[in-house]
């Protein structure tokens, strides 16, 4: 049986609302060979235009590789910007708003993704092989600082001396010269050394205040500043496992282990939601495979591998004490990003279940191969996005074996694109309200409009600008509000034309309230965190 050791970092008191318990951190043990591999997860982010000459502090030219694109793109004209590596590596400058910046909002929002996808010729294949671009929204009395760069990877700059792959990324792998160099490599990977570091996945300020860059592999945790975006160096654990850590240190300490029911290998965890009390583990059937995991070539589920015979399962662990509260087979699903989750109570105030949401794919693992370059540059019209939808799950906490897994609202609301989410961070772990997301216009081949969900009401209000990518939208709630939608939305926009800017919706009302243009269409990024100004 394979099985999971848990980590937390938990850098934040829980109840302070203003101290947002989002970086929760899981690690995965699994044995394969007789070896224990550790995968460890995040949580739960040149020319400068003439009107905005900003300040070039460097203008490293990125040499992107030439990018063809479809028919269609061609004829509409539509640029490809979004999945195009990044065109520099740093740039950072004053930014002209158009529109209000409510004057509230001082504090620096950071965005993370892999934004630069070559090395010399040779193109990655997939949107999460990319290096590290790190994106700087500084907001300071009505006024707003762009400035973006690369983070200084093992990986990145033993890529960029040798023109060539030398880590483990997501789907691509070092191509071995010979039979020793692929015992070598498999040596390497049995002992982590060859995974990349290269931390493109999220972004998240500690209870201390280092911001750490975070990918899947253990050693991708990066300490940066989030004022110059420099890289400061690997975040080193100082314990040997896997956990919960205190502010101020970097030990964690064991929280508990959850032992996979669906046979004997683990089941991949994006992410995952937690309540006060509570850690929910997701098992999705959508496994780790130790074939996969040794092959170079990228196979269609990548390190995984689609086990619908294995069933898909949710755990619930007691943060106390580590012990395992409820375990329930649930309908199959696919997920990357869980939303939230809180306790279902009956009338007498006894917790009767947890409710966990998440953005779910239908249980079709479709949506990884459409994450491909290829497909994300060949967009021709039609409608070729996979459904998705708020999966809601309950998780009866009576010692009943089955939960149930259905749609939150009709996801016609959101044009049945979901993905990328965020809510009110003082809403974690409770009864909640609102979500906000991408979701879909169709027809489309990625998500495509920044969505508000109201969970109550069951409804969404969608905003579009046509043919444009829209990265996930970050809610900051208003000092001192008392309403869970008082706030504003940022996220980052990479037009039809190739351009870019930064956007910030009323959270209320969902309308646009400001935008300032970027010199240059930045590449897609994933996800972000804010840092208020101290
Ligand atoms: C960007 C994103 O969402 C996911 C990135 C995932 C990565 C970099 C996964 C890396 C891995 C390896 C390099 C080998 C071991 C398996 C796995 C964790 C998938
Ligand atoms: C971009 C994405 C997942 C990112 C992981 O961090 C999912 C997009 C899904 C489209 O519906
Ligand atoms: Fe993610």
């Amino acid at each position: 049986m394979a099985s999971f050791a848990f980590s937390t970092i938990k850098p934040y008191s829980y109840d302070n609302s203003k101290n947002i318990d989002r970086s929760y951190r899981l690690k995965q043990e699994s044995s394969l060979f007789g070896k224990t591999i550790s995968i460890e997860k995040k949580i739960f982010s040149r020319e400068v235009c003439d009107e905005n000459p900003g300040l070039s502090i460097s203008n490293v030219a990125t040499k992107p590789a030439v990018i063809v694109p479809s028919k269609q793109d061609a004829e509409n004209n539509r640029k490809l910007v979004a999945w195009t590596s990044v065109r520099q590596e740093r740039w950072q400058g004053e930014l002209h708003v158009q529109g209000k910046i409510p004057l509230w909002l001082n504090g620096t929002y950071l965005r993370n993704g892999p934004g630069l996808w070559h090395i010399g010729d040779y193109n990655f294949r997939h949107l999460f092989d990319g290096y590290a671009t790190l994106v700087r929204l500084h907001f300071e009395n009505g006024r707003l600082v762009m400035g973006h760069r690369q983070i200084e990877s093992e990986a990145y700059k033993a890529s960029k001396k040798h023109n060539k792959l030398c880590y483990r990324e997501f789907s691509e792998a070092p191509k071995p010269d010979n039979f020793l160099a692929y015992i070598g490599d498999l040596a390497n990977l049995f002992s982590g050394a060859s995974l990349t570091d290269n931390a493109n996945t999220g972004v998240v300020r500690l209870g201390d205040g280092r911001v750490v860059c975070l990918t899947e592999t253990i050693k991708g945790s990066t300490v940066v500043d989030p004022n110059t975006l420099d890289t400061l160096g690997r975040f080193q654990f100082s314990d040997n496992l896997v956990v919960r850590m205190d502010p101020g240190t970097n030990e964690r300490k064991v929280m508990g282990r959850v032992k996979c029911r669906g046979g004997p290998s683990p089941g991949w965890v994006h992410s995952f939601p937690v309540t006060e009390h509570y850690v929910v583990v997701p098992e999705m059937p959508l496994r780790y495979c130790a074939q996969n995991l040794l092959k170079a070539e990228p196979t269609p589920l990548y390190k995984f591998q689609w086990h619908p015979e294995s069933k898909a399962y949710m755990h619930v662990m007691c943060k106390a004490s580590g012990k395992i509260v409820a375990s329930v087979e649930v309908p199959l699903f696919v997920t990357f990003h869980f939303i939230n989750a809180h306790l279902e109570r009956d009338e007498d105030g006894r917790v009767t279940a947890i409710i966990a949401d998440c953005c779910e794919h239908n249980a079709d693992t479709t949506i990884l191969q459409k994450l491909t370059l290829q497909n994300l540059r060949s967009y021709s019209g039609q409608d070729v996005l996979p459904d998705a939808r708020v999966g809601r799950f309950r998780i009866p906490m009576d010692g009943s074996p089955y939960g149930s897994l259905e749609a939150a609202l009709n996801p016609n609301e959101h044009g049945k694109g979901l993905d990328m989410c965020s809510i009110n961070p003082a809403f974690l772990g409770k009864k909640y309200r609102y979500a906000y997301a991408c979701g879909a216009q169709r027809p489309c081949n990625f998500p495509n409009t920044l969505t508000k969900i109201d969970l109550t009401e069951k409804k969404a209000k969608n905003w579009l600008d046509e043919g444009s990518i829209p990265s996930e939208p970050f809610f900051v709630p208003r000092p001192g509000a008392t309403e869970e939608d008082d706030g504003v939305v940022i996220s980052m926009i990479t037009d039809k034309n190739g351009e870019g800017y930064a956007v910030l919706l009323d959270g209320t009302t969902f309308e646009e309230i400001a935008r300032a243009k970027f010199p240059y269409g930045l590449p897609y990024g994933l996800h972000g965190c804010w840092v208020p100004k101290t």
